[in-house]
């Protein structure tokens, strides 16, 4: 029997939709979930996702790797940022990292009724389909957004993940065709449609254009991110 899929669009919308017993996958293209899997991938032992600074703050005290990021930007006193290229060298392998992040971590700790919670980013999205369909489970996508509201390149991921599971998955809702159809509509131009997104526009402030180039690479990594506890690791 075919399972679902659903799509929702932001944070602010992620309680009007059931999470229990399903899986869902928490995306933030730029950057925090592609910095997630960018540094599991690169040999990090855990990432330890948290909403708020002082939390964040908290773990810096006990001495752990910590990243934070608000507005784009590093938080001051923290020596992480949310660039990919920051983990892809030895500081960052065998060692837990706590991160938070504007929107991206907020979307994950908002999604902890479900049954499991992945992480997804175009750098290993292949790896959370293949997964998928070998769970019995409906799915929901969970796009961070931006500040609560709906963005370009979460959207994208979400309708290339819903074409990845066409045939194993029927659509739940509306949101699910919508970017379904958008992702198909732009999917042979996915860097430049990402670069005019609101997002990209106000990263390139902050110089980070070949963090973006790179996010939207696909299956650059072949795992899997899933929340155990408090905790986000590879599945084995
Ligand atoms: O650093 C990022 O990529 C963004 C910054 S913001 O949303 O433009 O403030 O944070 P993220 O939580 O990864 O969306």
């Amino acid at each position: 029997m075919k399972r679902n899929i659903d799509v929702c669009l932001s944070p602010e919308l992620i309680g009007l939709y059931d999470l229990k017993g399903k899986i869902v996958v928490v995306v933030d293209i730029l950057r925090a979930t592609s910095v997630m899997v960018t540094a599991l991938a690169n040999g990090a032992k855990e990432i330890i996702p948290v909403a708020t600074l002082d939390e964040a703050k908290s773990y810096l005290n006990k001495g752990f790797l910590c990243a934070a990021e608000r507005g784009g930007a590093q938080v001051e006193g923290f020596p992480l940022d949310n660039s990919p290229f920051s983990y892809m060298n030895e500081e960052i392998k065998g060692k837990p990292i706590v991160i938070t992040t504007t929107n991206g971590t907020l979307a994950i700790t908002k999604s902890t009724t479900a049954d499991q919670v992945l992480v997804g980013a175009f750098l290993n999205i292949q790896a959370v389909a293949d997964y998928i369909t070998k769970q019995d489970k409906d799915v929901i996508v969970h796009c961070a957004g931006w500040k609560g509201k709906t963005n370009m390149e979460d959207t994208l991921f979400a309708g290339a993940l819903v074409e990845l599971l066409y045939n194993s998955h029927n659509l739940a809702c509306d949101t699910a065709h919508l970017s379904l159809k958008y992702y198909q509509s732009v999917k042979d131009n996915l860097l430049e449609t990402v670069k005019n997104s609101a997002h990209a526009k106000r990263l390139n402030k902050l110089h980070v254009i070949k963090d973006i180039e790179f996010c939207v690479k696909q299956s650059t990594y072949d795992i899997v991110l899933i929340l155990e506890g408090k905790k986000l690791i590879t599945t084995s």
